[in-house]
């Protein structure tokens, strides 16, 4: 079975090719960690998985929704951490909770109780009815992970989740991104901390001036990157 499949999609940016042909699936319950330099493509590729980017050819299916023809189904199954937080600043903390349970129709009181937990563990209880100018870059960060872990969606995609968060809450947000996996979710996420893939990720994908160059089992990939800093 397969959450998500690319078959030769290519995005262009100003002309120029940034993603050239991208082809892979991710099963249910993975986490695959999207490696590479800067400016090697990767969020692009979450870009034009979510279809903020415009893909110019190829395809992207999602629990059985092609990005094009079902994009509101399409939509509806994944859920986001952007590299950089993005919440509305008309929108208090809570209320981006809010919009979260209403627009993937959640159960309100079972998210609330998520929520308390999240927002507890988070230590961010005394900003619930601040605005997000109020808030810290961090703290920013911790609200985008909070909306973006509560649906349960086939597909979370990460940009750099621990970018800005303290050692405490990126264990936590480990922790969290394991237990989605456990429950079916596949995962795809950036980073540039590789110590941090060890336990959580099960696979890997190299990108490389837009193109897949290298993937397999993340164990394959630690194993080579200990021999090189040994050598
Ligand atoms: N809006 C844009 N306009 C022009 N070029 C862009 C734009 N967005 C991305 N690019 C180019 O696309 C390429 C890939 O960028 P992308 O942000 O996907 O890289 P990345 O692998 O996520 O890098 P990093 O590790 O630094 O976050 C880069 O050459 C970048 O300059």
């Amino acid at each position: 079975m397969t959450v998500l499949i690319l078959d030769q999609v290519t995005v262009n940016i100003q002309n120029k090719a940034i993603l050239k042909g991208i082809s892979f699936e991710l099963p249910p319950s993975s986490v695959t960690a999207l490696l590479g330099h800067n400016g090697a493509g990767k969020s692009t590729l979450l870009k034009a998985i979510l279809g903020i980017l415009k893909i110019r050819e190829g395809t992207i299916q999602l629990a059985g929704n092609d990005q094009i023809t079902s994009f509101l189904a399409f939509k509806s199954s994944i859920s986001y951490i952007p590299e950089e937080p993005f919440l509305l600043s008309e929108l208090t903390v809570q209320q981006h909770f809010q919009l979260y349970i209403e627009s993937y129709q959640l159960d309100p009181h079972k998210t609330n109780q998520r929520i308390e937990h999240y927002i507890n563990t988070f230590e961010i209880h005394d900003k619930v009815n601040q605005y997000p100018e109020a808030l810290s870059k961090g703290m920013r960060q911790k609200v985008q992970a909070i909306c973006a872990l509560l649906p349960e969606t086939d597909l979370l995609l990460i940009d750099e989740p621990f970018m800005g968060l303290d050692v405490f809450a990126t264990d936590f947000l480990i922790a969290e991104i394991k237990q989605k996996a456990e429950r079916g979710t596949a995962i795809l996420l950036t980073t540039h901390q590789l110590d941090r893939l060890e336990g959580l990720a099960n696979y890997y994908m190299m990108l490389q001036q837009g193109e897949i160059i290298d993937h397999g089992k993340i164990e394959n990939f630690l194993e080579l990157k200990r021999r090189f800093d040994q050598s």
